[in-house]
């Protein structure tokens, strides 16, 4: 970066965290099961078994947690509600107790300057529902809608900032096609079902929140540029697909009210006719979309199942403790296609970080205090966010970013194996320990971006 950048007024700096990776406690105060509930104590899903019965223990320690927000210089933060705390059948009965542990919260937020980001779903489905076909079941959006009710009436006004769904592509793409996530099906046929059935919730509690909130409503999607491993036509091709599956999947029938033709193709037999008025339903007004943005994919042809497309991993950038490779660019190329296809919509990085090989904590000054030194994830956190000023720069509306994470937390069926927070968590004693990354944001927070 040639000059000392400047962020728009009122860019907003925070970061992000997901119920079912912090909190602990699932079934406390009447909570109700959830699909994640379910799969991590299922033998064999989740590496070493682990569970998110503990977790962070967020449940009990989110006064201190918010505190650690504030001292961190924190702006906003990202957050989600697990459904089955609110509601533990997922229909019908509302557990107050769920919904004044999220009230508390926003209103600790509040208290101390945070700008509360509220995802209504981050995975973490009721169990009750999956019993009655989950996704799988149109049924799907009038339950969502009703959830999404549910929460606005509580807390919209004190929350102004909404997402319906984080990353609709991983729900299916992990949870009903290869089955690494919950509920763990594989199933091409299923699929395409899920994906649409959670496109139409988006719109069934976007249609419901223009009716009783009076904020801002958006959508959270993973996204990454894809690149073609050569300039053959196969691995042309193969690029082309792969970005119509992650990429336009979820934002075309969003922002456009149609599917990319390509995915015809790519299921095949398994791509359902839709009907039309589905798509008046998933095409509603957003005030903003949220952009995850972690990696690019570098794709070539191959026959896997069912893109006929495959990543190529970059030998050299992948130190990454996920393999994901280092590429900031990536996200400015993300940001400005947006734009070109979609809009000027506003956007927030609602995601960004990386899982780096932490050292032990030390007392490295010997002032009694002990110090996570990640170098590393400092690296590759300010590249990014360079790369986003970057593409504000090129006239993208980026309005903030949350980091991921907060906390060191419990990485879905990957247990507590992938540290990705800025703040280390010792999982046995819960202590919490910011490491050199925390402060490092902190700074870059405080200087309005301008320290990077
Ligand atoms: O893997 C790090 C984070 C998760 O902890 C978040 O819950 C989730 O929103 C999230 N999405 C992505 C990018 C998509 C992805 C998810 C899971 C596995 C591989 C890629 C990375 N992350």
């Amino acid at each position: 970066m040639s000059q000392v950048p400047t962020f728009p007024d009122g860019f907003l700096w925070g970061a992000a965290t997901a119920a079912h990776q912090i909190e602990g406690s699932p079934l406390a105060d009447d909570a109700g099961p959830s699909i994640w509930t379910r799969f991590a104590h299922t033998p064999g899903m989740t590496l070493n078994g682990d569970t998110g019965d503990v977790a962070c223990d967020h449940y009990r320690r989110w006064k201190d947690d918010v505190r650690l927000m504030r001292d961190l210089g924190l702006q906003a933060y990202r957050f989600s509600v697990a459904w089955a705390r609110v509601l533990p059948d997922g229909t019908g009965r509302i557990n107050q107790a769920g919904l004044d542990f999220y009230s508390r919260l926003v209103d600790e937020l509040l208290a101390n300057g945070i700008e509360p980001l509220l995802t209504l779903y981050h995975w973490d489905l009721p169990a009750a529902l999956d019993d009655r076909g989950g996704w799988l079941n149109r049924d799907s959006a009038d339950w969502f809608a009703e959830y999404a009710s549910v929460m606005y009436r509580a807390l919209d006004g004190r929350v102004k900032k909404w997402v319906t769904l984080n990353e609709p592509w991983v729900i299916t793409d992990g949870g009903y096609l290869h089955g690494a996530l919950a509920p763990g099906h594989r199933s091409l046929f299923e699929a395409p079902i899920a994906s649409h059935n959670l496109m139409r919730a988006h719109g069934a509690a976007v249609r419901a929140y223009r009716e009783a909130g009076a904020h801002e409503i958006g959508l959270v999607v993973n996204i990454e540029p894809k690149y073609p491993a050569s300039d053959s036509e196969a691995d042309r091709v193969a690029t082309r697909r792969a970005h119509a599956y992650m990429n336009e999947q979820y934002l075309h029938p969003a922002l456009l009210g149609r599917y990319p033709e390509e995915l015809e193709d790519v299921f095949g037999a398994a791509w359902p006719e839709w009907p039309k008025q589905d798509f008046e339903l998933i095409r509603q007004q957003l005030d903003f979309v949220g952009i995850n943005y972690y990696t690019r994919g570098v794709t070539e042809a191959n026959d896997s199942y069912p893109l006929k497309a495959g990543s190529v991993r970059q030998p050299l950038a992948t130190y990454t403790e996920t393999g994901w490779e280092v590429y900031p660019k990536g996200l400015t190329d993300l940001l400005v296609w947006f734009k070109q296809t979609y809009g000027d919509i506003p956007v927030y990085v609602t995601e960004n970080g990386a899982a780096m090989y932490d050292p032990p904590i030390a007392d490295v000054d010997g002032d009694g205090r002990g110090r996570v030194r990640d170098p590393l994830r400092i690296d590759y956190l300010r590249k990014h966010i360079a790369a986003i000023h970057d593409a504000i720069r090129a006239g993208v509306d980026v309005r903030g970013y949350m980091l991921w994470s907060l906390l060191d937390n419990l990485e879905w069926s990957l247990g507590y194996s992938k540290r990705f927070g800025m703040v280390h968590v010792n999982y046995a004693t819960q202590e919490r320990t910011p490491k050199d990354s925390a402060h490092w944001y902190s700074g870059v927070i405080r200087s309005h971006g301008r320290s990077l």
